[in-house]
C-alpha cells in the first residue's frame, strides 16, 4: 500500500506530497498547470534543503524523497495504481465535484479517496462517487511538513476500514490523527476562521491597525503568528471560501465573511500566494496599505 496520488500542487498539495515521499511512499502529484507543478517541485526541494541544514533529515533522505515524486497533468494517468488519493485542489464545491467524479471513474476499486478540504462536507463530496464508504477527510495543516496534526473527518458513510487505513497512514507520516465528525468547518476552522474574520472586522471598523492586531495576539495570547498574517499565509480566497461554507451550512450571521475580506479577494489580494494581502511580500514582509480601501 505505497502509491499515493495528490491532486492539486498549490500551497497544500506540495507539502502533502513532500510528507508522503519523505516517509517512503511513491507520490504522483497532479495539477492542471505545468508552472504550478514546477514551482511545487522547487518548493519541495528548498524545504528539504532547509531540513538537511537543520539536521532534521540526511542528504540521502533528501534525494530519495525527490526521486519518489512524479508530476502529472492528467488525473487519469496519475491514479492508475493509487492506493490512496489526497485531493488538495482549490476550496470550491463545484470543482471538488468534478474532481471526485473523475477520481471515482479512474481510481482502482479499492482506492481510498481523501480530501484535504478545510470545510466542505465530506458526506456531500462522497455523494459524487459510487464509493462513499471509501471517502474521508484528511485535513493537513499548513506548512504540512512541519505541522503534526491531521484532522480526520468521517463522513456519514465512511467505513471503519477506511478510517483505520487513513489513521495508520497518518501515523506512518509521523503525524497525529485526531478524529472529528462531519459538520461545516469541522473543528480546526470552526474555531480558527471566526477569529481571523473578527480580526479583519476589527481592521475594517478601524479599531486597530494590522500590525497592532497581530502584535496583540502574538504577544498577549502567545500565538506564533498573528491572525492577519496567518490569513495571508492560508490564502484570503481560502479563508473566504471557508467562511462561506460555514455561513451557508449553519445559517448563522456570526459566520458572515467581513466585506473587506470579500473585497480583497475580488481585487486579487490573496496573501502570500499573490504577493500581497494584509502584508506585502515583494521586498521582505511589510504591512500593506489596506486602510485606504474602505475609509
Ligand atoms: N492553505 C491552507 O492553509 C490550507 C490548510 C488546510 C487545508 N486547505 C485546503 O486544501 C485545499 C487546497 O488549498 P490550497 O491552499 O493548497 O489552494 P491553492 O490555491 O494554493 O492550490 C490549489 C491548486 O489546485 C489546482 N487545481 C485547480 N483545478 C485543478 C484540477 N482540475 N486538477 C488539478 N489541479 C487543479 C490549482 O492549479 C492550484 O495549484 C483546499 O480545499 C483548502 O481548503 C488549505
Amino acid at each position: 500500500m505505497k502509491n499515493i496520488a495528490v491532486i492539486g500542487a498549490g500551497t497544500m498539495g506540495n507539502g502533502i506530497a513532500h510528507s508522503f515521499a519523505q516517509n517512503g511512499f511513491n507520490v504522483n502529484i497532479v495539477d492542471t498547470r505545468e508552472d504550478v507543478l514546477d514551482n511545487a517541485l522547487k518548493t519541495i526541494q528548498q524545504n528539504l534543503e532547509r531540513q538537511v541544514k537543520k539536521d532534521l533529515i540526511t542528504a540521502e533522505i533528501q534525494s530519495k524523497t525527490i526521486a519518489l515524486i512524479q508530476p502529472f497533468t492528467s488525473i487519469e494517468k496519475a491514479v492508475q495504481k493509487a492506493n490512496l488519493v489526497v485531493e488538495a485542489v482549490s476550496e470550491a464545491p463545484t470543482l471538488k465535484q468534478t474532481i471526485f467524479q473523475e477520481l471515482d471513474k479512474h481510481c482502482p476499486e479499492a482506492c481510498i479517496l481523501a480530501t484535504n478540504t478545510s470545510s466542505i462536507s465530506i458526506t456531500q463530496i462522497a455523494s459524487y462517487t459510487q464509493r462513499p464508504d471509501k471517502v474521508i477527510g484528511m485535513h493537513f495543516m499548513n506548512p504540512v511538513p512541519v505541522m503534526k496534526l491531521v484532522e480526520i473527518i468521517k463522513g456519514y458513510s465512511t467505513s471503519e476500514e477506511t478510517y483505520q487505513s487513513v489513521y495508520d497512514w497518518t501515523k506512518a507520516l509521523d503525524k497525529v490523527p485526531v478524529v472529528v465528525n462531519d459538520y461545516p468547518g469541522f473543528i480546526a476552522n470552526r474555531i480558527l476562521m471566526p477569529m481571523i474574520n473578527e480580526a479583519i472586522i476589527s481592521v475594517f471598523e478601524g479599531v486597530a491597525g494590522v500590525v497592532e492586531i497581530d502584535s496583540i495576539m502574538k504577544l498577549g495570547m502567545a500565538h506564533p503568528m498573528g491572525p492577519l498574517q496567518l490569513a495571508d499565509f492560508i490564502g484570503l480566497d481560502t479563508c473566504l471560501s471557508i467562511m462561506k461554507v460555514m455561513y451557508d451550512g449553519f445559517k448563522n450571521p456570526k459566520y458572515a465573511p467581513c466585506p473587506l475580506l470579500v473585497n480583497m479577494v475580488q481585487a486579487g489580494k490573496l496573501g502570500v500566494k499573490s504577493g500581497e494581502g494584509f502584508y506585502s511580500y515583494a521586498k521582505g514582509i511589510k504591512e500593506a496599505d489596506v486602510s485606504q480601501r474602505f475609509r
